[in-house]
């Protein structure tokens, strides 16, 4: 009989995790691989499982798949790993118990690091290797992508007849990453041809019942919970898990009130935990009816949105011409110089100062603290960059947050010179998000939601730039990149400095079919030496040979080449100023004075093209 036939009148009891068990006998390398080299471990765990009542029983193949074993050079041994898995196990069991092939989810909290396309490829060559070991059923664990487990289990339910446990990870109680709820994602499945739909890992017991509370049994699936014992401790550089298994027993008849039939438990779980289970639910009825508890709907458009101080840069440069200035806050604690910097452009009459997030990876006074100070010091709009390089998701959103609270509103996000270009090198680059994530997240709170949908009780009213690097060989794949940035909330952009009256034409021709404003970026140059520094060695900045070749006339005498600096920036401002209205201008090396006199020569050229224009 297979074990669907058994599900119909009883509750069965599937294993616990292999991973954290073998991560606990001090194995922390290829876990899979294991199967090869420790056979008799492997066996010993699916006994001691069985032993302790599990039914079910899963393959140690949870990431023998060609993706992850890659990481490990092991993508050769996709057919080896997996075949001896399904032999182990099925050496383990004896007459009434039933091997599952584990097959685990790629996709983590950035989807589209991964394509659908490798996905296929990877889960259709570990797929035919469990099936032709004659494997009892497939268990698809621990999906936090929807789309990639609802990708899988359509080829799973072409290529094969046996029965198929589809089971998604939430990211919050009751939600899956991509906001979908538990009781969406489980109908789906089923109707995709599940015939077990459910959850496992990520959460214990507590907030799996939680979410079980708001899930219909399904009408033709058995419902499943695989939860994990509570939440990983972290000492001596390993991690633990100290769940008591007692608690799980307490908790396996709220399981099956909510209508569970298949039991069983993931990260941290032991064969103690799989006992505890199936101790208390021997001979346990099965339920068919159950009263689901309604989650009051976030009415989240009726949260409060907090007033802006300043409108939105984007709103003011679409009606008329807009300086911006950058000032990066110092790399030193003293920030007199700063803030004498401040005050004459403040004087020049801009409309917002940009403050760098440690630009080149360098660490520079916060931007938040200074863009703060400057804010109420000054009464100039501080916008502030926001990169994906120095905090993961949980800094970026604790960020923002922070952010909302003083008040300051207008952000750049962008993705961040990697460390090793900068003082650091060997720092790790976060990077949990890409630039485009950022926008999105970013977007999301002014909905009032957390990156993962979570109501934060407050709409935040941030604007957000992004970054537009036209100094690349095909500009019309940073068009294209930028029409992405549009798609996912930019509200305008702010070039990388441009150095080329023919760039800025080009950059023109290219946009001109969208609605989303452009700062074009100009940095004067102040020696020859900096030219050459900026073409050959920064990322993202090009600088024509003529303009080169002036600097390098005045190679000798820094104030003439600091002078030929600004007058080819204002040659530049004059080619900009006809086809842009929005002016960025980068302070170099905290020299305000160059940037004070290109502000009003800026706001003077604009006066006047506006006045030529009108007549
Ligand atoms: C206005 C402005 C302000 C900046 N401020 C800071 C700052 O405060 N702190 C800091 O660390 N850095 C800053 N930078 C630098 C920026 O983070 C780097 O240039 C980064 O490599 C690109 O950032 P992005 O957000 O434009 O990248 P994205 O557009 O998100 O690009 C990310 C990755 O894709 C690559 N890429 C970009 N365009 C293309 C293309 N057309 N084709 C293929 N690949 C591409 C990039 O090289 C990069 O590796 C700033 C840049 C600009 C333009
Ligand atoms: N069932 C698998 C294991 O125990 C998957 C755990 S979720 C990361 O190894
Ligand atoms: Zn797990």
């Amino acid at each position: 009989m297979n074990f669907l036939k058994r599900l119909e009148n009883e509750i069965l009891i599937a294993d616990g995790a292999m991973g954290t068990l073998l991560y606990s006998y001090g194995k922390d390398s290829c876990i899979e691989q294991l199967n090869l080299s420790h056979p008799e471990q492997i066996l010993d765990i699916h006994k001691a499982y069985l032993d302790a009542g599990a039914q079910i029983i899963q393959t140690n193949t949870y990431a023998a798949n060609y993706l992850k074993l890659s990481r490990y050079s092991l993508e050769e041994s996709v057919k080896e790993i997996n075949s001896k898995a399904v032999q182990l196990a099925k050496q383990a069991v004896q007459s009434n118990a039933y091997v599952v092939g584990s097959m685990g989810g790629n996709r983590g909290i950035n989807p589209q690091s991964l394509s659908i396309e490798e996905i296929k490829r990877s889960f259709r060559e570990q797929l035919y290797c469990l099936l032709l070991e004659g494997v009892d059923g497939i268990l698809l664990e621990t999906y936090y992508d929807l789309e990639e487990l609802e990708t899988v289990l359509a080829i799973a339910r072409k290529e094969t007849d046996v029965p198929i446990i589809a089971q998604v990870s939430m990211q919050e109680v009751g939600l899956l990453q991509d906001h979908t709820t538990v009781s969406e994602a489980l109908t789906r499945l089923e109707s995709l041809g599940a015939d077990v739909v459910g959850l496992n890992c990520r959460f214990g017991p507590h907030h799996m019942l939680r979410a079980l509370e708001q899930v219909a049994i399904p009408a033709k699936a058995f419902l499943s919970a695989y939860p994990n014992a509570g939440l990983p401790a972290y000492t001596d550089g390993v991690f633990h898990y100290d769940g008591d298994p007692d608690y799980f027993r307490k908790s396996a008849q709220s399981f099956r009130e909510q209508g569970v039939r298949l039991l069983g438990g993931c990260c941290g779980t032991t064969p103690e935990h799989i006992r505890a289970f199936a101790l208390e639910l021997k001979h346990a009825e099965p339920v068919s009816k159950k009263k689901l508890t309604i989650k009051e709907e976030r009415i989240v458009i009726s949260l409060p949105v907090i007033e802006r101080e300043f409108p939105p840069l984007q709103n003011i440069v679409k009606e008329r011409p807009s300086v911006i200035v950058e000032l990066d806050p110092p790399k030193k604690l003293d920030t007199d110089k700063y803030f004498k910097g401040v005050e004459a452009l403040k004087e020049k009459g801009i409309d917002a100062i940009t403050m760098a997030d440690n630009s080149l990876a360098s660490p520079r006074v916060s931007n938040s603290a200074l863009g703060y100070l400057v804010k109420q010091q000054t009464g100039v709009r501080p916008l502030i960059h926001l990169t994906c390089r120095d905090r993961n998701i949980i800094g970026l959103q604790s960020h923002l947050m922070g952010l909302h609270t003083l008040g300051l509103n207008d952000l750049l996000a962008i993705t961040g010179d990697p460390a090793r270009v900068g003082d650091f090198p060997g720092a790790s680059s976060v990077y949990d998000v890409s630039s485009f994530e950022l926008i999105q997240m970013i977007k999301q709170f002014n909905e009032g939601l957390s990156f993962s949908g979570k109501d934060l009780g407050q709409k935040t009213s941030f604007s957000v730039a992004a970054a537009f690097n036209p100094n690349v060989r095909q500009l019309d794949k940073a068009v294209q990149r930028l029409e992405k940035k549009i798609s996912y909330g930019a509200d305008y952009f702010i070039t990388q400095p441009v150095y080329s009256e023919d760039k800025i034409i080009s950059i023109y021709e290219e946009t001109k079919h969208l609605d989303t404003p452009i700062y074009i970026g100009l940095m004067p140059l102040t020696s020859s030496k900096n030219a050459e520094f900026l073409h050959h060695e920064v990322p993202g900045i090009k600088i024509a040979d003529s303009i080169r070749h002036s600097m390098a006339v005045y190679n000798d005498d820094p104030i003439k080449a600091a002078q030929e600096g600004i007058k080819i920036t204002k040659s530049l401002i004059d080619t900009a100023a006809e086809l842009f209205n929005g002016i960025y201008l980068i302070t170099p090396f905290l020299r305000y004075e160059m940037t004070a006199e290109l502000s009003e020569y800026a706001k003077h050229t604009s006066e006047r093209l506006r006045r030529k224009h009108r007549v």
